[in-house]
């Protein structure tokens, strides 16, 4: 698919979005800072990619997620846990990053800090029922199958 896409900080001209082998899900999203930013254990702050994306359809969202190596190594992951990016937002694609760890984690400017992966969306409608036609599952949930 081909997805529009605006540059708002220069620099990103230069290392537009892309994955990063032909098996990729996600295209590393980096940090448009002016300059290094510190975040002190437990503190989340809003970085602009420099990037904004017009997904237009409506049969597809984007997320962004945790980059793996900086979520368990140095426990930068995401203030919101998942960013959902709507196939009709225009603004600037922005990333909340947390510190979840104990000691203070530096983001440097243009740093891959996060990744977007783009999905499909069902649209579902909602029809009003009494009772459900029976499940093998029914009602039971919330660790009912045990742990082995
Ligand atoms: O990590 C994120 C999450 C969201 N967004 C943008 C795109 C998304 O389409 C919009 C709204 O996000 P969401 O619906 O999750 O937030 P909300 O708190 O419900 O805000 P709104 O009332 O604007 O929908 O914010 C980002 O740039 N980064
Ligand atoms: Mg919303």
């Amino acid at each position: 698919m081909q997805v529009e896409l605006k540059v708002l900080d220069a620099r990103m001209k230069d290392c537009l979005p892309a994955y990063g082998t032909p098996g990729s899900a996600g295209i590393d999203l980096r940090a448009a800072l002016e300059q290094p930013l510190t975040l002190q254990p437990g503190q989340a702050e809003l970085v602009p990619t420099g990037l904004s994306m017009h997904l237009a359809d409506p049969n597809y969202c984007a997320t962004i997620l945790p980059r793996s190596g900086l979520g368990h190594k140095k426990g930068l992951v995401l203030g919101n846990l998942v960013g959902l990016i709507d196939s009709d937002y225009q603004g600037p694609l922005m990333v909340s990053a947390w510190n979840r760890s104990s000691v203070p984690v530096v983001i440097e400017p243009m740093e891959r800090i996060a990744q977007m992966v783009i999905l499909p969306v069902a649209h579902a409608t909602f029809k009003l029922v009494d009772e459900f036609a029976p499940s093998q599952r029914g009602e039971g949930g919330f660790g009912s199958t045990g742990t082995r």
